[in-house]
């Protein structure tokens, strides 16, 4: 089952003589739980086709669908409320809350939005990603990769449909690296969870089931 699409994908920054057309004709179909990996250089596009599948910025032409929902077609109200309950996102630098301890970093997307905590689940989730003796540590006290776990941990709260992550181990060393990307392969595998990574190292695309190369923004394979 196809869970995120890309049709015919543009982008074009600024016009006329400045015009850059980061993406120029992408298309792209994840499975439910996928792990894709997307590989280029500095400037191919990566970011740009995360931002535009993420919902977080809207393309010139064509369109995105996840879980059957075609993003451009909603509100932007609609759009924020989509993103909250069906994606989850992971950035390079971590974005943890510093005052608010990991148990409650993790569960703070369903506060937000005003769900249950199902507490086993979440549980579950941090004994996976090895937080365990963590929970009650504010993010200050934790290291990068521990850091980054609990990020993974946040984005996993809301079982969303497709976690997006620009370059998760941008940040890491690449011993702490290796292991982040082993959990969040684990934690795709357990749950089924569709992942979609930006990266531009190639040894850890290599830990995805497929990985795609983005070019002048094209995808050449
Ligand atoms: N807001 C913007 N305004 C103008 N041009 C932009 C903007 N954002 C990106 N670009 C251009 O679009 C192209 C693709 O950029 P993008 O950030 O998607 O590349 P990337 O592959 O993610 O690069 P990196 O690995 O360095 O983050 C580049 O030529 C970039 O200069």
């Amino acid at each position: 089952m196809v869970i995120l699409q890309a049709k015919n994908l543009r982008k074009v920054y600024g016009s006329g003589e400045s015009e850059v057309a980061a993406l120029d004709g992408v298309n792209l179909s994840v499975e439910k739980g996928e792990f894709l990996a997307i590989v280029g250089t500095s400037g191919s596009g990566k970011s740009t086709l995360l931002n535009l599948l993420g919902g977080l910025d809207v393309p010139t032409s064509g369109s995105v669908v996840m879980d059957g929902k075609q993003l451009e077609l909603l509100s932007d109200d609609e759009l924020t409320i989509f993103r909250r309950r069906k994606i989850g996102f992971v950035f390079q630098q971590f974005n943890l809350i510093p005052m608010l301890n990991v148990w409650e970093n993790i569960i703070l997307p369903l506060k937000l939005d005003n769900k249950r905590v199902d507490k086993k689940y979440i549980r579950d989730i941090i004994d996976i990603l090895g937080l365990e003796k963590k929970c009650d540590s504010l993010p200050g006290q934790l290291s990068g990769g521990q850091q980054q776990r609990v990020s993974i941990a946040r984005a996993m709260a809301i079982k969303p449909s497709v976690i997006l992550a620009d370059e998760p181990t941008g940040n890491l060393d690449s011993r702490t690296s290796q292991d982040v990307l082993g959990i969040l392969k684990v934690t795709s595998e357990q749950y089924r969870q569709t992942m979609v990574m930006i990266t531009h190292n190639a040894e850890i695309a290599q830990m995805a089931d497929r990985i795609v190369r983005i070019e002048d923004g094209k995808i050449v394979m």
